[in-house]
């Protein structure tokens, strides 16, 4: 994920003569991760910096700290002496899924007795951040002045659309732009099953599944409703109506809303 915002971070100050961000610094806990990312991003050299296990020195070089690790290891990591003073004063950007701003700052500020804190917010990209088609939610937080979130609203749209949460919607949120798409992905599998069942091979059925759920997608966002969207392609006696219906027999609507209730359960515990 850090690589994918890192992506489009370059991409978008790469031609700007004063960018917002002219200097990016990577931490990564191996080497063979540190040399992919520099081979990977090898034309940006100049404006760029791979280290591996050094955590502290370029969280003291940097003035924006995003955290792209796993949420298991936010503890042994921001809770190590030095980082309450390498984040004093600055902008931390966590996308680390279900960890609170405010379990992040307690792992932060274990590490020593220095006063001055960290601004910390949570985004939530998603892996479609790749080819800066993503959807992040970002938390609203009284802490963020209107430069932060300014500079945090303009990273995030690099690599797609953005949009501001409430905290108490920002499980929720997690959910729908973070996982809902995998969980629809089952569904999907189902539809291709059938497909190859009937006799399509199966990457052609994918693909011609991909471009229509393109065209579907591109109409929920100009405003079609689904319901509406549905009824209208559901001609009287038709096939499509008695997919549809199928479908409802199996409780596909309330196994959705349910996996979406479950997800926000596991989020909050
Ligand atoms: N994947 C997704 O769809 C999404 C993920 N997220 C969040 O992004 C975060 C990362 O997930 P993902 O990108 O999939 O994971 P990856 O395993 O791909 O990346 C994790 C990165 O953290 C680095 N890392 C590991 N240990 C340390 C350490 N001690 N100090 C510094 N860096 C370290 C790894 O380096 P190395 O390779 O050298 O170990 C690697 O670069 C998670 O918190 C996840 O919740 C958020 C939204 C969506």
């Amino acid at each position: 994920m850090g690589t994918a915002i890192l992506e489009g971070l370059l991409g978008a100050t790469a031609n700007e003569s004063s960018p917002r961000i002219s200097r990016f610094l990577v931490s990564t806990k191996s080497a063979s991760s540190a040399s992919q990312i520099k081979s990977k991003f090898q034309n940006d050299e100049h404006r760029l910096s791979v280290l591996h296990d050094q955590n502290q020195q370029v969280m003291k070089k940097a003035d924006i700290v995003l955290l792209g690790f796993k949420p298991h290891m936010a503890e042994s990591i921001l809770g190590q002496p030095g980082v309450k003073e390498a984040l004093a004063g600055k902008l931390v950007i966590s996308v680390l899924g279900g960890k609170t701003t405010q379990v992040l700052a307690d792992y932060i500020s274990q590490g020593s007795e220095s006063s001055e804190k960290p601004t910390v917010v949570r985004a939530m990209p998603n892996m479609a951040a790749r080819i800066r088609k993503s959807m992040t939610i970002i938390e609203k937080s009284p802490d963020l002045t209107p430069e932060l979130q300014d500079i945090l609203v303009w990273i995030f749209e690099t690599v797609g659309g953005v949009k501001m949460l409430e905290e108490d919607l920002f499980d929720v949120g997690s959910m729908l732009v973070g996982s809902s798409m995998a969980i629809l992905s089952v569904g999907l599998d189902g539809i291709l099953d059938g497909s190859v069942m009937e006799g399509i091979k199966r990457s052609d059925a994918l693909e011609m599944a991909a471009q229509s759920m393109l065209g579907m997608a591109e109409l929920f966002r100009q405003g079609e409703d689904p319901a509406h969207f549905r009824e209208s392609v559901a001609s009287p006696r038709g096939s499509t109506i008695h997919g549809i219906v199928t479908a409802e027999m199996a409780g596909v609507r309330g196994t959705y809303a349910q996996a979406m209730l479950n997800g926000v359960k596991k989020l909050k515990s």
